[in-house]
């Protein structure tokens, strides 16, 4: 692993790392940031999963997240949204190929070879992070932000011993149903819709629901919802009567300034699910 970058950050360390993947089989950079009572032993970790162009880098420097982390006590970890490089396939849409793996394990040409960010956040990283930093890995949460919420919630639903909560920001909800999902399912896992259904949260929520609490915020002006569809994930988890709170945020975007606002709420959301 290289040390890209360390700073003190709210009196803890916001990094930066590098390492080669087994996973995605190329070099892969994510932040990390420690607080301060990483110093003294195991710290909870919470995950951050980004959205589409995305790289580390983002939400690490426009969510407002590690102040919040830090008055809790918890790490927080952002890793990139795809694997990249030279060798690395990538497309002209800014919704396919590099900064848009979906958090899937791509089965087809040419995206099979390193587009397997499900394995990559799900056992790749974590190895690594349990390896060689301060943290408690009995105790994780998740949360994400669009096609990273998309991600978040499918890991949770899938991993529910894992993770003891998870939240998410404007998350696509239903991809095998909307544009942004069938086309990049269709790209990386191939014409058998069969194979998809293990990626839509709101499919996963009639099927099976989480088993601990969740947070879904999502604006109400998001110039993306008919791509989101957050009524799919509202109505399912209505119907099988799920723990969470499912809210529309009134004149809200899809940004950061979105994400920013209402991370304060998801970092004590979570908190209380780490430390119950
Ligand atoms: N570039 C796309 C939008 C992509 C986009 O909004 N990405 C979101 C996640 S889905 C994001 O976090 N962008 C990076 C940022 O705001 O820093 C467009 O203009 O339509």
């Amino acid at each position: 692993m290289k040390v890209i970058s360390e700073n003190r950050c709210f009196g803890g360390v916001q990094g930066v790392y590098a390492h080669e993947s087994d996973a995605t089989a190329c070099e892969m950079t994510f932040g990390l940031f420690l607080p301060e009572e990483a110093r003294e032993g195991p710290v909870p970790l919470l995950w951050y999963l980004s959205g589409l162009t995305c790289t580390h880098e983002n939400a690490m420097v426009k969510a407002g997240a590690q102040g919040w982390a830090a008055e809790q006590g918890i790490a927080l970890v952002f890793p990139d949204t795809s694997p990249r490089g030279e060798g690395v396939a990538d497309h002209d849409d800014f919704d396919m190929g590099q900064g848009a793996g979906f958090y899937v394990n791509a089965t087809e040409a040419p995206w099979a070879p390193h587009f397997r960010m499900w394995d990559y956040v799900a056992e790749d990283l974590p190895d690594l992070l349990a390896r060689d930093f301060a943290l408690d890995m009995e105790r994780q949460a998740i949360t994400g932000h669009s096609m990273g919420g998309h991600g978040a919630l499918t890991l949770a639903m899938t991993y529910p011993e894992r993770y003891r909560s998870v939240s998410a920001f404007a998350p696509i909800c239903n991809p095998t149903r909307g544009d942004w999902g069938r086309k990049q399912l269709s790209a990386y896992l191939g014409e058998d819709e069969a194979a998809w259904r293990a990626h839509d949260a709101s499919l996963l929520m009639a099927e099976k629901g989480f088993a601990g609490p969740v947070l879904v915020d999502q604006g109400g002006d998001d110039q993306f919802l008919d791509l989101l569809k957050p009524e799919t994930l509202f109505e399912a988890a209505a119907r099988r009567r799920q723990e969470g709170s499912f809210r529309i945020q009134k004149g809200y975007d899809h940004s950061y300034f979105f994400v920013s606002t209402f991370m304060e709420e998801h970092l004590g959301f979570h908190a209380e699910a780490l430390y119950a």
